[in-house]
């Protein structure tokens, strides 16, 4: 049983498709890190998962269960922190907890008690008057004492400075290592998707375009740079390009691989060398999703488990 899929996941604001037909299958165990520039889809896509929003098209399913009708034994074993960390505000750290433990059957208090003194919250302190790190802090505590299967967080480092957002990631990365549980969060901080995730979804205009493990994108985007003596000649289009563009009298491209086929095309326009550069994962992002929307390569997945490989975005 998978802990995550989406069938064919649709949602129209108007006669826009934001999330585009999207079908995810997220393994046991898998940290999945969902990226997408601002406004592709992501939190419209996670609040279906969460129930939050309702589908025009499609279905998702969490720890087997349809989410539509999710029985409230099985919700308890999902968390899900919101972008923004809401909290009652009007509550001190300690009345949170006392609020929101009972209605768990599973509650684990000496963890929260450790992610509390490790962060050195004030237990007597009011949420509102909590900085945005240690709002996440609390979030975090409150999320995983009921020991969750499935971890559902929505940007959860927005606006956190960066020692902050190192120690917040350590301490999930400690959870999930406790008990190989299941993640899927939404994030722009691509360094930070780089160390946690060992699997991207990257959204565009609503269609999931990339979904594989982040090594493979980050080693598969390449820059390849064509050098000419005067003006360099345009790329005539295909061979997994990306995009091109001119940068003095080199013609830059940034290609999804670089096979023997791509080399032919390349070596075609008489270029005076050719030089193949890997990306970091950011660079790779920028790259990838800053190209001519329309002529991005599908990219979905390596598995040859065809169920994975599914049509994205034809709503
Ligand atoms: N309730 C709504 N009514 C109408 N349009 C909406 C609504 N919620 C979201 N949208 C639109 O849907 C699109 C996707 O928004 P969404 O918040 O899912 O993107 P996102 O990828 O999470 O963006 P960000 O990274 O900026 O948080 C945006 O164009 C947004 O304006």
């Amino acid at each position: 049983m998978l802990p995550l899929a989406t069938t064919r996941l649709t949602k129209f604001y108007g006669n826009r498709p934001v999330v585009n037909s999207v079908n995810l299958a997220i393994p046991s165990g898998c940290v999945y890190g969902l990226l997408g520039r601002n406004g592709a889809g992501k939190s419209t896509l996670i609040k279906m998962l969460m129930g939050m929003v309702q589908p025009d098209a499609g279905e998702a399913t969490l720890l087997g269960h349809n989410v539509a009708e999710m029985p409230a034994e099985v919700r308890q074993r999902i968390a899900y922190i919101a972008e923004g960390h809401p909290l009652y505000d009007w509550m001190t750290i300690q009345q949170a907890i006392d609020f929101v433990a009972p209605f768990y059957t599973r509650w684990n208090g000496r963890l929260v008690d450790q992610i509390i003194n490790h962060f050195e919250l004030p237990r007597r302190g009011k949420l509102r008057r909590l900085s945005n790190g240690q709002r996440a802090q609390v979030s975090l505590a409150l999320a995983v004492a009921p020991e969750p299967e499935l971890l559902i967080l929505d940007d959860p480092t927005l606006g956190l400075d960066t020692v902050v957002r190192r120690d917040f990631l350590e301490s999930l990365i400690q959870i999930i290592q406790r008990k190989g549980r299941t993640i899927l969060f939404s994030s722009h901080i691509l360094g930070d998707v780089e160390r946690i995730a060992d699997r991207i979804g990257v959204m565009v205009d609503g269609v999931l375009r990339v979904d594989c493990p982040t090594e493979h994108f980050r080693e598969s985007i390449k820059l390849v740079t064509l050098e000419f003596r005067g003006v360099p000649p345009d790329w005539s289009g295909g061979g997994g390009v990306v995009s091109s563009r001119h940068v003095g009298s080199n013609l830059e491209l940034i290609t999804v691989g670089f096979d023997a086929e791509q080399r032919e095309l390349a070596e075609s326009l008489e270029p005076l060398a050719i030089d193949v550069l890997d990306l970091n994962l950011e660079d790779a992002f920028i790259e990838y999703t800053r190209g001519p929307k329309r002529s991005l390569p599908l990219f979905v997945t390596e598995s040859t488990d065809d169920s994975y490989a599914r049509p994205q975005g034809v709503a």
